[in-house]
This record gives structure tokens, C-alpha cells and sequence, in this order.
């Protein structure tokens, strides 16, 4: 398997001049434990940057660096000596470990509020210990076992949840483990002739196109957390990749899957299509580790692509440019990759950008008065003849919508950048600012109140006399019906009660989306944070067909009993 990069734990990415280093057991990507990082904020931030953002939300930059690694209070491992004991019988001693670091690293995910708990030194939602599990069966032993000693079990890919999907949370707070998929991350088998590859849950996209490249195959699935988020991952939480919108959403590239629980193996899926009766496999796809452990993955893969050809077009108005979406959606036009911007979002991205090509575009659009505009990056890949007819077939739907052609280096930009946002926002919290996203999804009709309303919650709640957030919203997404809308919130963060902070902003956030018609979540999943709310989505007959389905697959309820279901 290519080698997998390291993960941290208070931010994103490698590096870390203060970390500790180790090694750790096969499969398992060990390493620094937090990112390199400047301590002074004055320096740490693009000066356009800086100064965009300090205008906006009357923000004084300030070092807000986190605690030491050292520093981290972790309480004492609570794993029970038999139920350790039966672990290494099963999975060998290299494989069970209850040592700081390996807790550490699977203490929460990758959300704003994980990781400002531990940069305050705060790791209580660590696991009491880690198991590596090498196959299905020993999968299903452990989960056994656990059953029978009365432990919590929580499946970690590559630990990038955003909504306290890792959390660990327990109500009757029984020990937990954290079970870490990495060592099944093999591909087993290619069917080219089919188009399906079989592969393990642990696996990371990077370390996937890699071996599908050699065969001239591509996934496709690209997340912005692709470096370090698992296909298992993927498949728990429903993810939705950049290009979507052509290749479709992780669901879609799911033939089929086996799901380890404690009730024994589900094998699920049945390419190419099937009748016989409902899909189970909608089951398993974003169950969130609440009915086991997905343990191996049956992918839908295609050629890779030939040609690819992205742009940049400019709107003179958001509901320009939704309009003209709508309308490419409808008649099947839509490009691969869709990324329109709302005006707060186009203007920061433009004057955070830099080098000669960035001041030429802020020239140009203000020459064309389309300062205040809203950019479109498109991105079509494939066959060259089927991409230049696809092309062909959308461009007249964007002039008529009054779209202005910005050329191919916006799009090759975007292209070239796309997963570097996660690592800037290491350096925004380090100097006092709140750094958050959340997403949802509506039909085109209501997707404009929905809009509307997010942001007005989300101004209302963050707001302060002198203060304002910036609320920087995209569609990422398209759909024959509707679309995703993703918001990136930064605001001045409140010192005294940064937690709080948020989660107020959040629930008047998803009140107003839900009220408006949006999903409660179109690819971030349920997790801890959107449980309270999932009766609103599916009603309640609806939670309780899905506390019926874990109660039989999991009767003891040890498989994440955080996530998903509400209390
Ligand atoms: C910076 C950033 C950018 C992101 N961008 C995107 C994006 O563009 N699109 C998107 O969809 N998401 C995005 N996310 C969210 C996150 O990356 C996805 O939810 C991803 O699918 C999680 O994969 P993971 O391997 O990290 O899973 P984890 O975070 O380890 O786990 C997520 C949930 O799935 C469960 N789980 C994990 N593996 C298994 C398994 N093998 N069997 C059963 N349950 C399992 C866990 O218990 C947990 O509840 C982003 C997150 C961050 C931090």
C-alpha cells in the first residue's frame, strides 16, 4: 500500500516543530502530532488577508496558539484487564494499545469545536484504547467480545468527521475503542470488464487513485479532506466529493459492501441492479458506525479521464447565477465540478488570492462591473470529444443567463488549491478567529430562502456591535431538483466562551434551514451534532424503524451509541 501521510491532533495536516514524533504499529500512519505552526498572527496570515478580513469582522489578530501536546489532560484508560487480555489474544499485543499517543490520535474528529477542545488541552472524548482488526472475522470477534465485556465500540477511519461522529459519547458511559480500520486497506480485486474494485475500508483516496492510476482507472471521489479521510469514512457518512455533481455522490459509487456487527456478516449490494425487495444496502451507507463496522467495499470505478478542461465564469447576481444551474440542471448540462460563489464569497477568495493573474482578474471584472459578481468554476473531464460536446451544449445557457467567460487559469486555480482551505484554517484559529462550515441542500425553489434564512440566523447569533461574521456561501453540488449550499463561517472568536459560541450559532443556523425547507445535512452526516434534530428529516416513525434495525443488529447498543439515533 503507498504510504499514508500522519495525522494530528489540533489541526489539520503534518508537521509540528513542538510534537512528538513515533512509530507506530503496521498500518497505522504515525508521526507529529500537531502542525507546524507560526506563533505570531501578524505574520501567519497573507497580508491581503489579513486585512480583508480585520476590515470585515472588526477582528484584532491575536495569538491564540494551543496548548502543548504534553499539555493535554487524558484521563486514565477504563478498558477492563479481561476485556484487554481477550484483545491480544485475538488481534496480538502491536494491535491493542492504551498508550497516549494512539488514544490521542483518535480523540474526536476534525470539527471547529473538536479542535478547540484540544487546543485547550481537553481530550475527553478519547477512547480508553485502540484495536487494529486485520479482517472481517477478527472484526466480528472483537465485536463479539466487546458485546460480551460491556464495551463501547467506535469504527475510526481517517478521523475527519465534522459533526462529533468519533465523539464517543455513551449514555450509559460504558469503556470505549476506538476500532481503526487502517490495516484493511488493501485492494483485493480489480474487475475492469465490470468496473469494480474490491477494497478495505481504511484506505485513503490519495493511496487509492494511485493504484487505480496504474491501471487507467480513476474513483473520483475527491472530498477536501481526500488526504486523510478513508473510503470506509466515506461510506458511513454518505460523503459528497468536488466532482459529484458528474461522478456522483459516494452512495452512488457504492456496488456493494460487508458490514461486520455484533449480530453477524451483512453482505450487501448486488451489481449490476436488483429487485429483490428493499435496498439494504441503504442501510449501511451513513449508519456511522451505530450498526457496525464496514469492513470491506465493493466500488464502482470508470476510466480514467482523457481530457479535462475547468473555467471560470462570472454572474452579475447570485440569483443570476442559481438561475442559470437551474437551468443547465434540467435539460442534464450540468459540468463535473460546480462551484458557484455568493458575491461574499467571490469577493474574499479574489483579494485572498495572490500573484499577477489574481490582479488582473480584480482589474478585469471591474472593468466589466462584475466586482460585486459571483464566480462559477466548472470543471468538465473525459473523453475529449464527449467534454467538448458537453461544453458546447452548456456554454449558450450560460451567456443566456448573462454569464462572462473568465477564462481556464481561474478554474486551473481552483483546481491546483482545492485542499489547502482545511490547512489555512489551522493558522485563523491560531490567531483568535471562529472558523467553521456547515451545508445543506434544497430544491431550486426553496434553495434561495434557505439561503436567506441561514444567513440571518447566522448573522443574528454571531453579530456584536462592531463585529459582523463573514458568511461565505458556495453550491457545491447539482442536482435535476436542487442543489447544496455550503457556508464558511469566520467570525472574532469570544475568549471566554468560544464553545458556546458556536453551538448557538449553529442551532439557530440549522432552526432556520429546516424551517426553510433545507436537508439537515447534504454530505457532513448526523453525528453527535445533527442527532437532535434528525425527527425533523425523518419523522418519528422513521427513528424508530432505524432504533428497531440497531436493536437487532446491535442489541447491547456498544456500536457508537453517540451518533445518529437521538436519545
Ligand atoms: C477540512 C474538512 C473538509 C471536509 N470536506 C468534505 C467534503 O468535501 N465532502 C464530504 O463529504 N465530507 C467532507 N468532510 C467531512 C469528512 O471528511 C467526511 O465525513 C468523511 O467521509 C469522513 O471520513 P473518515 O474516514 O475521516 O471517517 P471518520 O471521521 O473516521 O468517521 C466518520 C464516521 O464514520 C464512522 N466510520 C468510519 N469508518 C467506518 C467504517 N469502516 N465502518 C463503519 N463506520 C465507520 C465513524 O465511526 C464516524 O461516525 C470534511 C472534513 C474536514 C475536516
Amino acid at each position: 500500500m503507498p504510504e499514508q501521510p500522519e495525522l494530528t491532533i489540533q489541526g489539520w495536516g503534518p508537521g509540528g516543530s513542538r510534537g512528538a514524533t513515533g512509530t507506530g504499529p503496521e498500518g497505522v500512519p504515525e508521526g507529529r502530532l500537531e502542525p507546524d505552526r507560526d506563533p505570531d498572527p501578524a505574520t501567519a496570515l497573507p497580508k491581503a488577508a489579513r486585512r480583508h478580513l480585520e476590515k470585515e469582522l472588526g477582528w484584532e489578530p491575536r495569538p491564540t496558539p494551543p496548548v502543548a501536546v504534553g499539555e493535554i489532560r487524558l484521563a486514565p484508560s477504563r478498558l477492563p484487564a479481561e476485556a484487554h487480555d481477550a484483545l491480544v489474544a485475538l488481534l496480538g499485543e502491536e494491535h491493542v494499545r492504551t498508550d497516549r499517543e494512539a488514544r490521542l490520535r483518535r480523540a474526536g474528529g476534525k470539527s471547529y469545536l473538536d479542535l478547540l477542545r484540544r487546543r485547550e488541552g481537553d481530550a475527553s472524548d478519547a477512547p480508553d484504547a485502540v484495536v487494529l482488526p486485520g479482517s472481517t472475522e477478527e472484526t466480528v470477534a472483537l465485536l463479539a467480545l466487546c458485546a460480551e465485556h460491556g464495551v463501547v465500540v467506535v469504527p475510526f477511519g481517517g478521523g475527519t468527521s465534522v459533526v462529533g461522529g468519533l465523539s464517543g459519547m455513551d449514555p450509559d458511559d460504558r469503556p470505549s475503542l476506538s476500532v481503526d480500520v487502517s490495516r484493511m486497506a488493501s485492494v483485493t480485486s480489480v474487475d475492469v470488464a465490470s468496473s469494480l474494485v474490491t477494497v478495505g475500508p481504511g484506505m485513503r483516496g490519495p493511496a487509492f487513485e494511485e493504484v487505480l492510476g496504474a491501471r487507467g482507472l480513476t474513483l473520483g471521489h475527491l472530498p477536501q479532506s481526500w488526504e486523510y479521510a478513508t473510503l470506509g469514512g466515506y461510506a458511513a457518512t454518505r460523503s459528497a466529493g468536488q466532482s459529484s455533481t458528474g461522478v456522483g455522490r459516494f452512495d452512488e459509487l457504492v456496488a456493494g459492501l460487508t458490514l461486520a456487527t455484533p449480530a453477524g456478516v451483512l453482505e450487501l449490494g448486488h451489481p449490476p441492479a436488483s429487485a429483490s425487495g428493499p435496498d439494504l444496502l441503504g442501510l449501511a451507507l451513513g449508519s456511522e458506525g451505530a450498526l457496525g463496522v464496514i469492513t470491506e467495499l465493493r466500488l464502482r470505478v470508470r476510466p480514467a479521464p482523457q481530457t479535462r478542461v475547468y473555467e471560470g465564469w462570472s454572474f452579475r447576481t447570485w440569483a443570476d447565477g442559481l438561475a442559470g444551474l437551474q437551468r443547465l440542471a434540467r435539460h442534464d448540462l450540468l459540468p463535473d465540478v460546480v462551484r458557484l460563489s455568493d458575491p461574499e464569497e467571490t469577493r474574499t477568495n479574489l483579494l485572498n488570492a495572490g500573484g499577477t493573474g489574481a490582479r488582473l482578474l480584480r482589474g478585469a471584472l471591474r472593468a466589466r462591473r462584475r466586482a460585486d459578481g459571483c464566480l462559477l468554476v466548472v470543471g468538465w473531464e473525459g473523453l475529449p470529444h464527449v467534454v467538448r460536446a458537453r461544453r458546447r451544449a452548456a456554454v449558450p445557457v450560460l451567456r443566456e443567463h448573462g454569464a462572462g467567460r473568465v477564462g481556464h487559469r481561474v478554474g486551473e486555480s481552483w483546481r491546483e488549491h482545492r485542499f489547502t482551505a482545511p490547512h489555512l484554517r489551522d493558522r485563523l484559529m491560531d490567531a483568535g478567529l471562529l472558523v467553521e462550515t456547515l451545508e445543506t441542500a434544497a430544491t431550486w425553489t426553496a434553495l434561495p430562502a434557505v439561503y436567506d434564512a441561514v444567513r440571518t440566523a447566522l448573522r443574528t447569533s454571531l453579530g456584536r456591535p462592531g463585529r459582523q461574521p463573514l458568511l461565505m456561501t458556495h453550491v457545491s453540488h447539482g442536482y435535476a431538483t436542487g442543489a447544496s449550499l455550503y457556508v464558511t463561517v469566520l467570525a472574532d472568536r469570544d475568549d471566554d466562551l468560544p464553545l458556546q459560541q458556536w453551538l448557538g450559532a449553529k442551532r439557530a443556523a440549522t432552526e432556520a434551514l429546516l424551517a426553510a425547507g433545507g436537508t439537515l445535512t447534504h454530505h457532513h452526516a448526523v453525528g453527535a451534532d445533527h442527532r437532535p434534530w434528525l425527527a425533523r428529516e425523518v419523522g418519528l416513525l422513521g427513528v424508530e424503524v432505524l432504533r428497531a434495525v440497531k436493536q437487532r443488529l446491535d442489541p447491547q447498543g456498544i456500536c457508537n451509541p453517540g451518533v445518529l439515533l437521538p436519545d
